[in-house]
């Protein structure tokens, strides 16, 4: 099986975001969603992702904000990607795509029971989340081992480096994303846990 591939969201500041780096993540992710923690200006994400090498993946998290804004914002910010995590229709994503951005589709784990089968998901790579993005919950992952999206995905939701091999090897997902559990406090993010969960997400 190929490196599962590791987004490391909610990066605010230069010494987590290097941490990133050092760590060997692909990708690193900027919170713009209205009342998270992490969240950070268009401006000071476009400082930090300026400094990043181009090999990394840069990724704008959204949640049910206007298109027009998503897309300013991403392009400003100089992002590659944009994950839009709330009930955004598909000419969202269709849009996005247009303009060059690649897509992260973010899913609750409720919505991907109840409507995954319905849903259109090919184009856009899936990322399937606690019912709170953020808070750092975990989630009953049986659905998920016996009917896994279709394509690459994501999994996510209250990952952290003492679960996430384990988790790896049950799931099975293309790629993780961790927030809360490499941090040390609410929206504060700690160097030696960022390394600590991608050395262990590489190990399952
Ligand atoms: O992180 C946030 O505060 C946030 C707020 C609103 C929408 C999305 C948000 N985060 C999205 C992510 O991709 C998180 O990394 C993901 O939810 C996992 O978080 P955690 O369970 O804390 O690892």
């Amino acid at each position: 099986m190929s490196q599962v591939y590791v987004k490391v969201c909610g990066i605010s500041t230069a010494a987590a975001a290097q941490a990133v780096v050092d760590s060997g993540a692909d990708a690193i992710g900027f919170v713009f969603a209205p009342g998270s923690p992490r969240l950070v200006s268009v401006e000071h994400a476009a400082g930090l992702a300026a400094d990043l090498p181009v090999s990394i993946e840069t990724v704008g998290v959204f949640r049910n904000q206007p298109l027009d804004l998503v897309l300013s914002s991403a392009s400003q910010a100089g992002l590659t990607t944009v994950q839009l995590h709330g009930d955004e229709p598909d000419d969202h994503f269709d849009r996005l795509r247009d303009e060059g951005f690649r897509t992260i589709r973010a899913l609750s784990i409720d919505r991907y029971r109840e409507g995954a089968g319905s849903m259109r998901l090919g184009e856009d790579r899936v990322l399937i989340d606690a019912v709170t993005p953020g808070a750092g919950t975990t989630f009953d992952t049986t659905d998920l081992e016996n009917r896994p999206p279709h394509g690459f995905w994501l999994l996510a939701g209250g990952l952290a480096p003492d679960n996430v091999a384990g988790l790896v090897r049950a799931v099975r997902p293309g790629g993780v994303d961790v927030s809360s559990g490499v941090e040390s406090s609410r929206g504060v993010k700690d160097s030696g846990l960022i390394r600590a969960f991608v050395a262990a997400a590489r190990q399952a």
